[in-house]
Formats: structure tokens, C-alpha cells, sequence
């Protein structure tokens, strides 16, 4: 790991970092560019870990008048707070949504979202004594966090108030009757507003505005169900006479537009031109070197992000530096702070051991705001901590951000970089790629993470198995009329509709559908809709919690190890019939993977794309899975301990999939035997999943995939791709949608990596059922190579498809984007070519 060491004066490979370099003048904490040259100082001749340096300069501000219509009193308040004129794209949404007009705007961390609901929201109840707003956050942290600000803004008459889980019983009637601001969630309206719509009618007929903050975190099968819900909120408004204008607000995500539009179910205009100011930071993409220790089948494996992050904390403290750690689970978070104290200690430096430690959520309001102010007073200067810190903290001056690992989507990452920068000093962001193909990506691809983003927050609103239930849900509140299936999607809610009135779910009248089931439809809108597993503690006979049933077989089976909020347990006894694991605590040093056998068969076909000797579909596909074993793998180096057999029962999945069919031509041009092929498209199967999140928001863990040799369904080589989710969940139908790019990004990861036959970087899945075995990482660049060829002279003979509205080629694509979304993108300079970039 570094150490302190003279400053180099070269600057790293791949930089374009124009801060220069030099150490700090003494008693100063040295500024983003010279903290990384100081940091690397003390890297290995033979270790080059930096892979890319980006300079984010300096924005200014670009504000805007107030529009007139703001209510005064309100105005004065956010001047007495500091806000002397508001930034234009505030005053760009604030007027949409004035008009009338659904918005969201897109814009980058910490760039005033709030103001631009806040200013009509706020001045509309000012205006109108009825008036009400709807506030829907994804977390109950934020929601208090912006709870706490609109209390401090709006009058006293709008009594805003938070209308939740948590709120007692004896506040809700309260609540009901006299708040104007209603702070609450998509589940909550679910639940308990929507179903109880009489109870709540004086206020959804006084409802001028819904505001979704954090729209992004509604995606995937949950994603699908929110929208459902937000058009069942609509129609319930509409008869309550009111037609409230929905403002939404979300980080970084491609094409906002399009996905509010979907996620609500009416066309929202988006604003993303951000017109709020920037410290200028230095952002470094840094890829820990390949070590001597072997994985599966003798992969080689990388130093781990942690034990990198953890360095690179306990570097950065001891120059002063005011640090956070971001890592993905808080058994990491506790392990990154003691290894950095540890690094601190053997340095002889006990003084900065006590100055760092870790934040182990539990979002306790009190623990939050001493960790602000001891690390604002500088009591502190290192923190290892989850993404509980990620949100609704407001900590001013840190000196730089430790990112270990992708935190899964783009606005994440910039969330969480975000956090570093002071006004007038360069910051420094360092994101560790953790040993997997979509980190490994983008440590090595910067306009991945620094250009305009192309992960589409992805939700499937015609999913039957979320469509079905929120129908039923629609018709029990009040009776489905014709006219409202258009909200609902038309003619498809018509069939499905259909079938429930087969099931006996709702009963066809003249005047419409009605539920005819008893009591009220019991829908989880953040399940998978199989039957949740309870997992309880032997001896205490607590209960910890839940766990999905679709992945309970991979998750909780006998002697699986189970990471509960950071606590680990290990399960004794997983029981079907009962739907529950019986678990123990206790902290081995090995982690558990579960070995799996996949059959899958088409159903049908929805879209076929022929590309000569290659096609793609996509479409409807059977898949039945049995666990039938697990391994326990050393945790840190992945090693294989032991493999235990399991008797599960085999399970089966109707879900959405993209796949590929190769035809003998294709296989004889990419030069692959019959020896070579299952491995090759393995791989390339493998690759492409680890892949694919870049473009949807989605985790690895929610798609699955098959390859083989021949398929009993198309008499070909097939690679397929599936949504882990009964009916879909929209990912895979986004790969199809953006094939050319998909399939780019995986070819690059897989060339590019270093390794000689596959590792987890490119091509091993730590969630393999076979056990990375075959694979053939050589073998997959080639058939991926015949695949973009086929691809690209489909595209020159104009045979894409016209679903595929994305499908361009990355740099295409980059060359001609509009004005960017998010933090960064504004100052991409145009960039080498893809082949030119830093490996
Ligand atoms: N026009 C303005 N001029 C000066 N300061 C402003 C202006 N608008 C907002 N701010 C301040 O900027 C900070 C960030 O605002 P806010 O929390 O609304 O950002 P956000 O985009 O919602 O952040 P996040 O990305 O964390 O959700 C707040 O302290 C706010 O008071």
C-alpha cells in the first residue's frame, strides 16, 4: 500500500490534471492534485494503480432573476439563508411547474433541487389558505431532512408534518386535518392513504402539488409498482376534482424526461442545464494491481478496494486531509476504518488513530450530527462509512472522498463524490474499482463516469405481475370505468383485466370493473411477489427480518452465511414449508456462494432483430433454476474452502429476456471450435451481465443468464439475458434497446483486462451456478467482435430496429450529446478516442 514518501514530480499516467504537483506548504493540507501526486508517491515502481486523472474546474454560478410571482415573505426568508438570487435552472423548473407543467429536474448534487419545487409549492400555499402538497422521498432520512428545511421556510399555516410508518397513531388524524405539507412515501400512500381515500379527501381535493424527490431510486420491479401508484394517485385526485402538477427531482440519469414520464404516466418536461457553482476537484480512477493470490480455477486476484481504501485513508489523514470512506457494507465500513488505524499506529503516529473511525448506520439523527461536527471542527478527519452518509448531510469542507467500489449507479457515485470540496480549493475524489467487470470498466473507460450518463433508470409498468395487482388495487379503491384504463396502459390493462375477471378477482359490471375480493388486495410493492422467507435468531427467537423468496434458495439455505445490517449470522435450518431460516450469529471468515442448474425455454418472441449471420430477440422466456450446492469462499481472497450438497426443489420463473442467436457462420468466423464455444459464450454471457448495470439501473444480482452450444429452442449457440423478476423488470429489455453500446462496453472490459485467461474483473461471476467453469475469455472477444461487425453492417444497410432508438455507438452517442446531465459532464473535454483512452 502507499506510504508517505517524497512527492513525485511526474504526474501520473493518463493525467490531465493541470493543478500541478508539490508538497504542501507546512501546516496546510495540501490541495486535490498534490494530494494525489504525494499519495502515489510511495506506490511500487511496478504497481501503477491510477488508470486516469480528471480535472473537474471550478463552475461559476449562473443565476436568475426572482420571478415575480414568488410570494415575498418567502422570498426575504431565503435571502435572510443566504440565497440572494436564485440559479436559472431553479427558476426554469419553478416557472414549469408555476404553468402548470409537470417537471423534474436533473441536476447534480447539492445544485438546489429543493428551491425549484420549494418556490411555486411554497408561494401556491401562501396563496391559497386550502392548498396542500404531497412530499414523497424514497428514505425516511431524507424525508425528515426535508421536513426540517420547508419548516424553516414556509408559514407557520402550512404546519408541515411527516405522515409515515412512524408516525403515532394519535398524530395521524391530526395530520390529516391540518397539515398543508405532507411529507410521506410511495408505500404509505399505497397502504394507508390511497386505500382510506374518503378518510383523506379534504386534503386530495386540495392537493396542488406532488413533489418525488430522488425520483432515480424508483426503478426495477418497485419502480413499476410506484407508477402504478402514482396513476392510481392521480385518478383518485381527478375525482376528488383536483389535478395537482407533479415535480420531480432526481441526480444524475439518462434521459430524465423520458423515465419521469414513464415513471408518472404524463408527459414531465425536464430541466437539466444546472446553473448552481462547483469547487474544482480532482478525480482520480484508480484500479488495484493484480497480486500472487489465485481465485477460482487459479485466477489471478486483485488487491481488494477495501484494503486500498483503507491506505489511502489512513495517506490522506496523515496529511491533514479530512476524509470520507464510502464502502459498500458496514462490516467493510468497520474494517476499512481499524485497518487504516492500524496503518496509522505502525506508522508510529498513535496521535490520528483515535481521529479516525467509521459510521455503522443505525441513522440515528444525534449520532449523525456529532459526526458532522466533529469532522466540520476537525476532531475527526477520517470516516469509513456507509451509504448512510451518502444523503441528507451536510458537512462543509472535506478535503477529499474515498469511493471503494461502484456504489451501483452513477447518481450514487456522484452523490457521494459530491461530498468532498471547499469554495476556492480543489478537492480530491478517488474512486477504487473493486475486482468486477463494471468497475473494471469504468476505471478504465472515463467517459463512462465523466461524459453524459447512459444509465437509463429502467421500470416496466406493463409487467403483469405488477400490472395484475395494482388493478386490482385501482378497482378496490374505486371502481375501474373504461375511460381510466388509458392511465393504465390501454389495451393491455384491457387484457389483463380480462383475466382477472376469470380469476374472480374483479367482477365485469356495466358500469365497470369492481374487486371482488375480500377485504383489501394485499400487495408488497417492494417484493418480488414470491412469498417473503422470515429470518429468525435461534435461542432469542427474534425476528431479523425478511428476505425476498426468489432469492431465498441462493440466500438462506442450510449453512449459507446471512449479512444482516452489517451483522453477520450463519443458518442452521431453512424451511420451506414454513417459509423461514433459523439463523445464529456468528462472524467466520469465509463467505458462502450457491451453486446453481438454469434450464430455460422461449415462450415468445416480442422483437427480433436480424443482423445476418447473428440475431437478437426479445421476449418471453420459462426458467427453471435449482440450487443444488454451495461453496464457502475465504473472504477478502476469495478462495474456495469447501462445496456442500443441498436438496432444494427446483423453482420456476416466467420473466422478460434479450438474447442472441449465432448461426454455424458466425461461429466458424469467430474462429471458435466446438471445444471453445460453451466456454466462449460463457464468458461473453458473464461479461455482458456484469455489464448491463451501466445502462439500466439495475445490480448484477438482478439479471440472470444461460448460454449454450446449442439450444433446443433455435438449433443454435444462444446467449441469453433475463430479468431476475417474475414478468420482468425492464432491464433486459433496455440491453436489447441499446445492444450496440451493451455489447461495445463488454467487448472493451473483457480486452482490456490484463489477466490471461479470465478473473473476476472480466469474466468470472461471483455468482456463477457452474463455477466459472468453461470459460474462454479469448474465445468471448472474438464472438463479441462478430456480433458488433454483424451490429455495425446492419446499421450501415439501415436495418436497425426501430425500437432500438438508442442503439448508437458510445461515441457517437457522446459526440453529439446536448447539454449534459449531472456534475461533471459540462466540462468533458471532447475526449481521445475510445482506443486512445488509458489502460
Ligand atoms: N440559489 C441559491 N443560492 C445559494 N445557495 C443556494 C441556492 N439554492 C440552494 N442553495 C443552497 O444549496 C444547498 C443545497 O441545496 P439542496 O439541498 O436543495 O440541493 P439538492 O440538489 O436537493 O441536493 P441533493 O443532491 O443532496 O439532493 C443548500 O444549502 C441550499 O440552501
Amino acid at each position: 500500500m502507499t506510504t508517505l514518501h517524497p512527492v513525485r514530480s511526474a504526474p501520473p499516467p493518463g493525467t490531465d490534471d493541470r493543478s500541478g504537483g508539490g508538497a504542501a506548504p507546512t501546516g496546510q493540507v495540501p490541495h486535490g492534485g498534490e494530494l494525489l501526486t504525494a499519495l502515489l508517491a510511495g506506490t511500487a515502481e511496478d504497481e501503477q494503480p491510477v488508470t486516469h486523472v480528471h480535472h473537474l474546474p471550478v463552475r461559476e454560478s449562473r443565476t436568475a432573476g426572482w420571478p415575480g410571482w414568488v410570494e415575498p415573505g418567502l422570498r426575504d426568508r431565503l435571502v435572510a439563508r443566504g440565497v440572494s438570487a436564485p440559479w436559472q435552472h431553479q427558476v426554469a423548473a419553478a416557472q414549469a411547474a408555476r404553468d402548470g407543467r409537470h417537471v423534474v429536474v436533473a441536476t447534480g448534487t447539492a445544485s438546489g433541487k429543493s428551491l425549484a419545487y420549494q418556490l411555486p409549492a411554497l408561494t401556491r400555499l401562501a396563496e391559497d389558505p386550502r392548498a396542500c402538497v404531497l412530499y414523497l422521498a424514497p428514505t425516511k432520512a431524507l424525508a425528515r431532512d426535508q421536513l426540517a428545511s420547508v419548516a424553516e421556510l414556509a408559514d407557520p399555516s402550512v404546519r408541515p408534518a411527516a405522515y409515515d410508518g412512524d408516525t403515532p397513531a394519535e398524530e395521524r388524524d391530526w395530520i390529516r386535518r391540518h397539515s398543508r405539507w405532507i411529507v410521506t412515501n410511495p408505500d404509505m400512500l399505497h397502504r394507508g392513504i390511497l386505500p382510506a381515500h374518503q378518510r383523506w379527501s379534504s386534503t386530495l381535493r386540495r392537493v396542488a402539488y406532488v413533489v418525488i424527490d430522488e425520483c432515480h431510486a424508483y426503478r426495477g420491479v418497485f419502480g413499476s409498482h410506484v407508477g402504478h401508484v402514482l396513476r392510481r394517485l392521480r385518478r383518485i385526485c381527478r375525482r376528488y376534482g383536483a389535478e395537482p402538477v407533479f415535480v420531480l427531482a432526481s441526480a444524475t440519469v439518462a434521459d430524465p424526461a423520458a423515465a419521469a414520464t414513464r415513471l408518472v404516466g404524463a408527459e414531465v418536461l425536464a430541466v437539466t442545464d444546472d446553473g448552481s457553482p462547483r469547487p474544482g476537484a480532482t478525480f482520480a480512477l484508480w484500479e488495484p494491481p493484480l497480486t500472487e493470490r489465485t481465485g477460482e480455477h487459479g485466477a489471478p486476484l486483485r488487491r481488494s478496494a477495501a484494503a486500498d481504501a483503507a491506505g489511502l485513508l489512513a495517506d490522506l489523514v496523515e496529511r491533514g486531509a479530512r476524509t470520507l470512506a464510502f464502502v459498500r457494507s458496514r462490516r467493510s465500513a468497520e474494517s476499512v476504518a481499524e485497518q487504516a488505524r492500524r496503518l496509522l499506529h505502525d506508522r508510529g503516529r498513535p496521535d490520528l488513530v483515535a481521529r479516525v473511525d467509521s459510521y455503522r448506520g443505525g441513522y440515528l439523527p444525534e449520532e449523525r450530527r456529532e459526526l458532522e461536527r466533529a469532522l466540520s471542527a476537525g476532531d475527526l478527519l477520517g470516516v469509513a462509512t456507509t451509504n448512510a452518509l451518502e444523503l441528507g448531510i451536510d458537512i462543509a469542507g472535506l478535503d477529499a472522498v474515498v469511493l471503494a467500489g461502484y456504489p451501483g449507479t452513477l447518481a450514487s457515485l456522484w452523490q457521494q463524490a459530491g461530498r468532498a470540496g471547499r469554495a476556492q480549493r480543489e478537492s480530491l475524489v478517488v474512486f477504487v474499482a473493486r475486482d468486477d467487470p463494471l468497475d473494471h470498466y469504468l476505471a478504465h473507460h472515463p467517459r463512462a463516469v465523466f461524459g453524459r450518463p447512459v444509465e437509463a433508470t429502467v421500470t416496466d409498468p406493463a409487467n403483469p405481475y405488477v400490472l395484475g395487482p395494482q388493478l386490482c388495487c385501482a378497482a378496490a379503491e374505486l371502481p375501474l370505468a373504461p375511460a381510466d384504463l388509458a392511465d393504465f396502459g390501454g389495451p393491455v390493462a384491457e387484457a389483463q383485466l380480462e383475466e382477472l375477471v376469470a380469476a374472480g378477482q374483479l367482477r365485469r359490471r356495466p358500469t365497470g370493473w369492481y374487486w371482488a375480493g375480500r377485504g383489501r388486495p394485499d400487495v408488497d410493492i417492494r417484493g418480488s411477489g414470491d412469498e417473503p422467507v422470515a429470518i429468525i435468531e435461534a435461542g432469542t427467537g427474534r425476528l431479523l427480518g425478511t428476505v425476498d423468496g426468489g432469492a431465498a434458495h441462493s440466500t438462506v439455505h442450510e449453512g449459507a452465511l446471512y449479512v444482516h445490517r452489517g451483522d453477520t449470522f450463519v443458518v442452521d435450518e431453512f424451511d420451506l414449508d414454513d417459509a423461514c431460516a433459523v439463523v445464529h450469529p456468528e462472524s467466520p471468515d469465509w463467505t458462502t456462494v450457491a451453486r446453481d442448474v438454469t434450464d430455460l425455454s422461449i415462450v415468445s418472441i416480442e422483437r427480433t432483430r436480424p443482423l445476418g449471420t447473428v440475431t437478437a430477440h426479445t421476449g418471453v422466456v420459462d426458467v427453471t433454476n435449482q440450487v443444488v450446492a454451495y461453496q464457502r469462499r475465504r473472504l477478502g481472497t476469495g478462495e474456495v474452502l469447501a462445496e456442500f450438497p443441498l436438496d432444494l426443489p427446483p423453482r420456476q420463473l416466467r420473466t422478460k429476456a434479450v438474447w442472441l442467436t449465432l448461426d454455424h457462420r458466425a461461429v466458424e468466423r469467430a474462429d471458435v471450435d466446438d471445444a471453445a464455444l460453451p466456454g466462449s459464450l460463457h464468458a461473453a454471457e458473464h461479461a455482458a451481465i456484469g455489464i448491463l448495470p451501466l445502462l439500466a439501473t439495475c445490480d448484477r444480482w438482478d439479471l440472470g443468464g444461460l448460454s449454450t452450444a446449442v439450444h433446443p429452442d433455435t438449433g443454435t449457440a444462444a446467449v441469453f439475458v433475463y430479468d431476475g423478476h417474475p414478468g420482468g423488470a425492464g432491464f433486459a429489455e433496455r440491453g436489447y434497446a441499446a445492444l450496440r453500446r451493451w455489447l461495445q462496453a463488454t467487448r472493451a472490459t473483457v480486452a482490456s483486462c490484463e489477466c490471461e485467461a479470465g478473473c473476476p474483473s472480466c469474466v468470472q461471476s461471483p455468482k456463477c451456478g457452474n463455477g466459472n467453469d468453461p470459460l474462454d475469455k479469448a474465445g468471448a472477444v472474438r464472438v463479441l467482435d462478430v456480433v458488433l461487425d454483424e451490429l455495425a453492417a446492419a446499421d450501415e444497410r439501415g436495418a436497425a430496429d426501430p425500437a432500438a432508438d438508442d442503439d448508437a455507438d458510445v461515441e457517437e452517442v457522446r459526440a453529439a450529446a446536448p447539454a449534459p446531465v449531472g456534475p461533471p459532464a459540462a466540462d468533458v473535454p471532447p475526449g481521445p478516442a475510445e482506443e486512445d483512452l488509458v489502460f
